[in-house]
């Protein structure tokens, strides 16, 4: 899997040398590479932004550096196989289902937006060329998309075959198809008291079937409390 980042601070990708996407890179199941958006720009000042059309506060991405980009890194050839994620408040809500979809892409190209976002021109171009994907972390404002790309990546390239060094702690989280889509009931470890509260009963009696049926009604009574829209049958 290729990895493409095109943002004006590309250095905020560096961190992705670090731990286990780290050790995916080193073992070449995952390529980065982070692009200056600035390097497509040919005026003294660099220039990605201009006035808003039609007026409004603020400052809007510059279509041509981002065309020029696309037309470096993809060609102008149309390829539905590559992804182009697109960071935005205003972006389909990023779930487990969008990561584990996009595991299986052999290229992704992340596009980090900043001031009042990019010209809408590029969304609509990139869109006739790849399989774009407008997404959203959450329901609040960042300042850019590079911290909302960097969740994304670590959400996403988790899933790969080879990343995770076991793939069995990946079917009892929240969210996973094994969980049923609920959230991941409370763990514990040792000792089996700390500091007046105990591990419960049932997790020490290794009875696993007692333990399955104790995490399923801890995870449907969280998913309940926190989650309601979660849960499909009520
Ligand atoms: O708030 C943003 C600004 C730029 C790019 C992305 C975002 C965002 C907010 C939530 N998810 O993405």
């Amino acid at each position: 899997m290729r990895l493409d980042y095109l943002t004006i601070f590309p250095e905020f990708f560096d961190v992705l040398g670090i731990s286990l996407l780290g050790k995916a890179v080193d073992n070449g199941i995952v390529d980065i590479h982070a692009h200056d958006l600035r390097t497509w720009t040919h005026d003294r000042h660099r220039t990605v932004d201009d006035t808003p059309c039609g007026g409004g506060a603020g400052m809007v991405m510059k279509p041509d550096p981002w065309g020029e980009a696309f037309d470096d890194l993809l060609g102008a050839d149309p390829d539905p196989s590559v992804h182009v994620v697109i960071p935005t408040p205003s972006g389909t809500p990023f779930r487990q289902d969008d990561a584990a979809q996009l595991s299986h892409a052999d290229r992704i190209v992340f596009c980090c937006g900043r001031y009042e976002g990019i010209d809408h021109r590029v969304i609509d171009y990139a869109s006739e060329h790849w399989s774009v994907h407008e997404l959203s972390l959450g329901d609040y404002v960042l300042n850019g998309g590079e911290v909302a790309a960097l969740a994304m990546t670590e959400a996403i390239v988790r899933l790969v075959p080879g990343v995770l060094g076991n793939p069995e702690s990946l079917s009892e989280e929240s969210y996973s198809q094994d969980q049923e889509g609920l959230l991941e009931y409370p763990v514990y470890t040792r000792p089996a008291s700390w500091r007046g509260w105990d591990v419960p009963e049932v997790l020490m009696s290794g009875h696993h079937g007692h333990i399955a049926q104790w995490r399923r009604e801890q995870s449907r009574e969280l998913t309940r409390r926190r989650r309601p829209d979660l849960l499909t049958d009520e």
